[in-house]
């Protein structure tokens, strides 16, 4: 399911610009979405749910136009939301919260309802604490109950904020391959702040500043961003003043600073293979020092 989205613009109640003309195709897969704080993720994931009307521009999804009644009905139809912030009722087993957001998507037949929970309880690997009550429930579980309600219509097209914020490594690796196998032949539009669940499932993603779009394409792509301006330095004086530290590490008495910089920070710095975290520093660097 492809998503058309051109010219958007939102701004809230107080003037706040949260997106400020943002033109952007999103084909099938797995799609990864990035920005700093406040860029617009939100706003612009609301906007493609339904909850949350544009200012102005249009979002054509699977070819429906969302800005109009119909077109938003149908997309919702097709649609998987986890927000930031899924409310669950603590007192509710997994199974009878599942059941509660199944009747309010309309799956009316008990027998349909019960067979469907069933099937993604087993997809996020929940059966055995299906009976439990959510109350006691870890982040990571919490996540996979959320990821369960978002498909319980089968969607084509998934929409998750932030999902893997607060887990830990375990729980962060299961979930992000979770949503890479759900990819297939649906969407699946990923908004995070950690570039390695992008890295390590995405192969074309998006990045958002101040409400426009800065970057969007592979992956690779924006790792060469960052080509020929990764280096280490290794040292026992002062941190590298040129460029940006992203990293610091103690190498007996020295210190070895790895530093993003269009030249070479310091004497003998050592040029190295750039990530993805690189290219995205490198991206917004070069952002940074646009008037
Ligand atoms: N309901 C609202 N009313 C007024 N301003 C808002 C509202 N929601 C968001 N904003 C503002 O719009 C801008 C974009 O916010 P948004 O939450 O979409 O960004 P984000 O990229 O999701 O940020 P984060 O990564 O911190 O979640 C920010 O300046 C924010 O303060």
């Amino acid at each position: 399911m492809n998503i058309d989205i051109s010219q958007l613009t939102k701004t809230y109640k107080g003037g706040v610009h949260a997106l400020d003309g943002l033109t952007l195709h999103i084909p099938t897969g797995m799609y990864g979405l990035l920005g700093s704080n406040g860029a617009g993720k939100t706003t612009l994931m609301r906007i493609l749910t339904g909850l949350l009307k544009p200012t102005s521009g249009t979002v054509r999804i699977g070819g429906h136009d969302i800005t109009t009644p119909d077109g938003r009905l149908a997309v919702q139809r097709a649609l998987g939301y986890l927000p930031q912030d899924l409310g669950v009722y603590p007192e509710l087993t997994a199974r009878q919260f599942l059941d509660y957001v199944a009747l309010l998507k309309g799956l009316d037949s008990r027998q349909e309802r019960r067979r469907r929970i069933a099937e993604l309880l087993e997809v996020v690997s929940l059966t055995d604490a299906a009976d439990r009550k959510v109350k006691g429930f870890s982040g990571g579980m919490l996540r996979r109950v959320g990821i369960a309600q978002a498909l319980l219509a089968d969607p084509r097209l998934l929409v998750v904020d932030e999902p893997t914020t607060g887990l830990d490594p375990e729980e962060r690796i299961r979930f992000r391959t979770l949503l890479s196998q759900l990819a297939g032949d649906r969407t699946v539009l990923l908004s995070t702040h950690i570039l390695d669940d992008v890295a390590q499932t995405c192969r074309r993603l998006a990045v958002m500043a101040k409400g426009r779009l800065v970057f969007h394409g592979d992956i690779g792509h924006l790792v060469s961003y960052a080509d020929r301006r990764v280096w280490t330095v290794t040292t026992t004086g002062p941190a590298p003043a040129v460029g940006k530290v992203v990293s610091a590490l103690p190498e007996g008495p020295a210190m070895r600073y790895r530093v993003v910089s269009a030249t070479p920070p310091a004497a003998g710095a050592q040029p190295v293979a750039p990530t993805l975290e690189d290219g995205y520093l490198a991206l917004m660097e070069a952002g940074a020092s646009r008037p």
